[in-house]
Formats: structure tokens, sequence, C-alpha cells
């Protein structure tokens, strides 16, 4: 096989995983032709989540088989570079490689460049990219995938494309008197860390933080790969043990001090995008709307005049009113986003996690996205924390907090919000 390398652009409307499967089946579009005979592999999110799955259910260590740790512990960076090393071992022709920078911080990404660089000597690579800027510069084929449709473009013609600047007009619609909403949570401070330590099988990944978070405030959380945001979140929902014999305390409440998981879990609501992308019921985009409300997917009893009301409201706002009788499944991925993002905000819970949520978004869907953020912290008394490695240059977060990774931990401190990104 001729060695080819292609970037395939995605938009809102690609049919990403029909074009993944055929090319991986050896049915590829004519244009891809080259790649019908040969081997590939798929480097994505979605093939690590199978692997962490058949972990789970068969207890079988493919990527990990050298570890004893499980992959489903590992950090996004960790689980990529383990995913790298098997599919390099497995003699393959050609990679597909689905957005492979998503989740990676800036030093990682360089890695990841120059391994991939070095290994398009004999392997074919085909990048599938939401944005620009992740172009691998070794690729010399360009192609647009519009709906299942791909066609070969120039370079030119796919780059000097900008991004629109969206704006949303009106206001963000009020929160329903629901008992589990930010205005009725009476706490100053939401969230306190006071010298917190985690370690990992002696391995320390927290060293003394100390964080204190107020009632509306709209923080972006920081930090390379593996530093321990997701630890940090973890002990936060709830979902982590390592919360408990800690200075930690939740909605004024210490740790550990008999407070209810499915209580605090209930004030929280957390946003990433495997929850839009993997959800496949068949309902109604005004419908899943009003399901944020109830905590419920899909809605199954009757709503009221005034959850019907500020349903059109948030559809309104972020221009999606004339899809409401769509079928959430028939929507690009953009909307998806947008619906699962006000789905999120509709209850106006009194912390709102966003973990990569943009990952996967072209450029313009990430910005509107992002717009959306902005304006809900703004006119909410939500409190909100922003994790991505991406530089989203739009994000108005009012304070920054930085994990600084060490041997003996990550260290965090507050940063000025005009500081750098790593
Ligand atoms: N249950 C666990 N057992 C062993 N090690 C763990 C466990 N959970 C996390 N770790 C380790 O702790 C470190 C911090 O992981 P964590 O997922 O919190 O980082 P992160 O900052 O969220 O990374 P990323 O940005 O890549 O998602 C990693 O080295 C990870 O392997």
């Amino acid at each position: 096989m001729n060695i080819e390398h292609w970037a395939v652009f995605l938009d809102n409307t690609s049919q990403k995983s029909q074009l993944i499967t055929s090319i991986l089946k050896g049915t590829p579009p004519k244009i891809l032709q080259g790649f019908q005979a040969a081997k590939g592999a798929l480097f994505s999110k979605l093939a690590i989540e199978r692997y962490i799955d058949e972990e789970d259910r068969h207890d079988t260590k493919i990527l990990t088989a050298d570890t004893d740790q499980a992959l489903r512990s590992m950090s996004s960076g960790e689980q990529k570079k383990a995913l790298l090393k098997y599919i390099l071992s497995s003699d393959c022709d050609f990679i597909v490689l689905d957005n492979p920078f998503d989740n990676l911080d800036t030093d990682t990404q360089a890695h990841l460049k120059m391994q991939l660089e070095t290994v398009s000597k004999q392997v074919g690579m085909i990048q599938l990219i939401s944005r620009k800027s992740d172009l691998l510069s070794f690729i010399d084929n360009f192609a647009r995938l519009k709906g299942d449709q791909l066609v070969v473009v120039g370079e030119k013609e796919v780059l000097s494309n900008s991004p629109t600047k969206e704006r949303f007009t009106g206001q963000i619609p009020l929160a329903l008197n629901s008992g589990l909403n930010s205005l009725e949570i009476d706490h100053d401070v939401l969230i306190e860390l006071k010298s917190v330590n985690v370690s990992y099988m002696d391995k320390p990944v927290l060293k003394d933080i100390n964080w204190s978070i107020k009632k509306g405030d709209f923080w972006e959380l920081r930090g390379k790969n593996g530093s321990g945001k997701t630890t940090i979140l973890s002990m936060i929902t709830g979902e982590n043990p390592k919360g408990y014999g800690q200075d930690l305390y939740i909605f004024g409440q210490k740790k550990g001090s008999g407070e209810s998981v499915w209580d605090i879990k209930k004030k929280i609501g957390y946003f990433t995008p495997s929850m839009t992308d993997k959800f496949t019921g068949y309902h109604s985009v005004e419908h899943m709307l009003i399901s944020g409300l109830n905590d419920s997917i899909g809605l199954y009893i009757r709503p009221t005049e005034v959850q019907l009301r500020t349903a059109e409201q948030w559809l309104q706002l972020i221009d999606l009113w004339h899809v409401k009788d769509a079928l959430y499944h028939d929507l690009s991925m953009g909307q998806k986003r947008l619906v699962m993002c006000a789905r999120a905000m509709i209850k106006h819970p009194p912390l709102l996690i966003f973990d990569e949520p943009t990952a996967g978004l072209d450029d313009a869907s990430a910005a509107l996205f992002v717009a959306l953020v902005n304006k809900f912290a703004k006119e909410s008394q939500t409190t909100i924390i922003f994790v991505s490695h991406r530089k989203e240059p739009d994000l108005r977060p009012d304070h920054i907090y930085h994990l600084e990774m060490k041997e003996i931990g990550s260290s965090g401190k507050v940063v000025p919000v005009a500081g750098q990104y790593i």
C-alpha cells in the first residue's frame, strides 16, 4: 500500500461514525480507496471507552497489560498514551485519528504530534479534525465531510474558513421554584478544600490543596494531564472515596459527616460530551429540555404550563425553537450540545461542572457553546467549574485555579485570569 495521509474536516453536520465504520470495514468512500485493502486501527476516545468496558465486564486488560492500574482510573493523557502504544505494536497499515488532541494538555499534544510524524513514514493516517489548529503538518490530502458526503478540498479553502461570531440575544430564563436551585442555597462558601492530600497506591497526586469556591463564582480549573483535576471533581461530586477523612466542605457540610451522597448529587449539574453523544433516546427536543428539571431522560409526566413556558424561553434563547418537536437524535452535534447545555442549566443548579465540554466541536460550535456558558455565569447565581485543555479564547471565568504537577503531588494556586494557558 502507498502511504497516504488525509485530513477530513468535520463540522456540525458530519456523520463521522458512519465514515469511521466504513473505512475500518474496508469499504471506504471512493476518495479513500487507497485504504481499502489495508489493516486499520482507530485512535479515539470511543475506542478507549470500548477497552474500558471490556476491562470492566470481562476483566481483560488489553491496553494496560503491563500495569496494575485499571484503564478507567488513568488520566486522559495516560489512556491515550496506552492506546497509541498498543496500536503501534499491532502492525497496522493505517490509523484513523479521531480528533487525537482532544483532552490533551499542550506538552502531551506536542509529544503526540512528534510521535505521529515519526510513525507517518511507515503508516498511513486519516485525521478526522474539528479544530483547524490541530492539523498535522505532514498531511497533504484534504477532504470535508458534510453529512455523509465526503468531498476533496484544497487546504487553503478549508483553512481560510474562520468561525462566525454568534451572539445570544435575550436573557437567561429564571430558575423555577424546585427547592434545589442556586437561589435556595444560603452558604456563601459553597465548596472548601483545606490542606487536601491524595495519593493512589503510594503515588502522591494532590498535595496541600486549599481552594475556596463561593456561591455564583465562575472558575476555570487548569492543569496538565494527570495533575488531579478529575480527582478533585470526583471528591466534590461524591464519586471518589478519597474525599472522606479530608477537610472538605460541600454546601456547608463536612465530607463524611452523615450527608447523603444523593442529596449532594441533586445539587450538582455535570456536563461532559460523552453524555450527549452517546445518548440514543428518541425524545423531542422540548421534552429533553424539560426533563432536565426532573433529572430524568425523556419526559414521563405531562409538563406544566410554567415548565413549557420556560422551555420555550430557553429554546428561543439558543435559537432552536423551530426544532422543538424534532427528535433530539436527529439534531447535529453542535445543536445536541447546546440542548444538553441548556438542559443542565434549566434547573439553575447550585453547582454546574463542565468537563472538557467543547471536545469534538468545530470552531464555530465551540464558540457558541462558550458564549452560552459565559452568559449563564453572568446572569445566574449558579457556581460554575469549567475544565478544558483547549484554549477557548472567548471563555470569561472570574477566577482560574491552576494545579501544578510535582513529584510530591500537585500544588494548587489561584492565578490571574489573564495568565497564560498551560
Ligand atoms: N483509582 C486510581 N488508582 C490509581 N491511580 C489513579 C486512580 N485515579 C487516578 N489515578 C492517578 O492519579 C493521577 C491524576 O489523575 P486525574 O484523572 O485526577 O488527572 P486529571 O488532571 O483529571 O488528568 P486529565 O486531564 O488527563 O484527565 C493520574 O496519574 C492517574 O493515573
